[in-house]
């Protein structure tokens, strides 16, 4: 997969449709990599131009010290739109993506056309609970984080599955330094104010069953932005696209022909 180097990084991404389509850029979840949106692409619309990467960290992108900041994550994906030429793209965060979604919104509005807020809010937690997962990941590593990640991120019945695994996996091979880079930056974040401010096409997801980012605290979020719409994925935890993703596409398509994106 191609390479972007970045001014004080190296980030993978991948790109897959029309390359002059309409961009729809993705941006995952903590712990997790750019895969995360293997089972909804083929269920997406021709003419998008789908944009992918994996944030500092994570996945085949370089890993640097932490901590991270929240606004050196808004950097590096800013950069890496820049260098790809995307502008006026649909921008859709998955919880900590989505954080990074509202920062590119504020700054960089000529990058951002409309915003998809999954799974996400403007504040999540409180940086003490962020704190102790640094410090289990520091000392023990990302083994013990594993069991009680996955009861809040897929619902019960959904957690024996072999995708589940696959995401097992993908969570305790996340490096620590990148989990406890993101964790910080999360733990930082406060986007209440500068979100409130934003006037863009918004689409809030949530999913029933989110264990992180519970569905009134993601509905509060999308609220701030005034005309924003709200969806709720059923039978679902904090990783709808995964977990239910037709039901993730069916609300996805029908915001990409409400906006006009495509
Ligand atoms: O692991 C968790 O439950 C926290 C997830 C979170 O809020 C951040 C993320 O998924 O990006």
């Amino acid at each position: 997969m191609p390479q972007a180097q970045l001014k004080d990084i190296t980030l993978n991404y991948r790109e897959d449709g029309d390359p002059n389509g309409a961009p729809l850029v993705f941006i995952n979840s903590l712990g997790t990599d750019l895969s995360l949106w293997d089972q909804l692409l083929p269920l997406l619309p021709a003419g998008l131009r789908i944009i992918r990467f994996d944030k500092r960290g994570h996945g085949a992108s370089e890993v640097t010290a932490p901590p991270y900041g929240m606004g050196t994550l808004v950097r590096d994906c800013e950069q890496l739109l820049d260098l790809l030429n995307v502008r006026d793209a649909m921008i859709l965060g998955l919880s900590i993506g989505g954080m990074i979604a509202q920062g590119l919104a504020v700054k960089r509005l000529d990058q951002v056309r409309a915003l998809v807020l999954s799974n996400t809010a403007a504040k999540i937690g409180q940086p003490s609970m962020w704190h102790d997962r640094m410090e289990l990941a520091r000392h023990q590593g990302m083994a013990p984080l594993v069991e009680p990640t996955m009861e809040r991120w897929f619902t019960k019945s959904f957690r024996n599955t072999p995708t589940v695994d696959h995401w097992r996996q993908k969570l305790l091979h996340t490096p620590v330094d990148g989990f406890i880079g993101c964790c910080a930056a999360i733990a930082g974040t406060d986007f209440y104010t500068p979100t409130s401010g934003l006037r863009l096409p918004t689409l809030g997801i949530a999913g029933s069953d989110d264990g992180s980012t519970p569905a009134d605290l993601v509905r509060e979020t999308t609220d701030l932005i005034p005309g924003s719409q709200f969806k709720l994925i059923r039978r679902a935890g904090h990783i709808p696209c995964v977990e239910q993703p037709e039901a993730y596409a069916e609300v996805l398509n029908t915001f990409i022909t409400d906006t006009g994106h495509i």
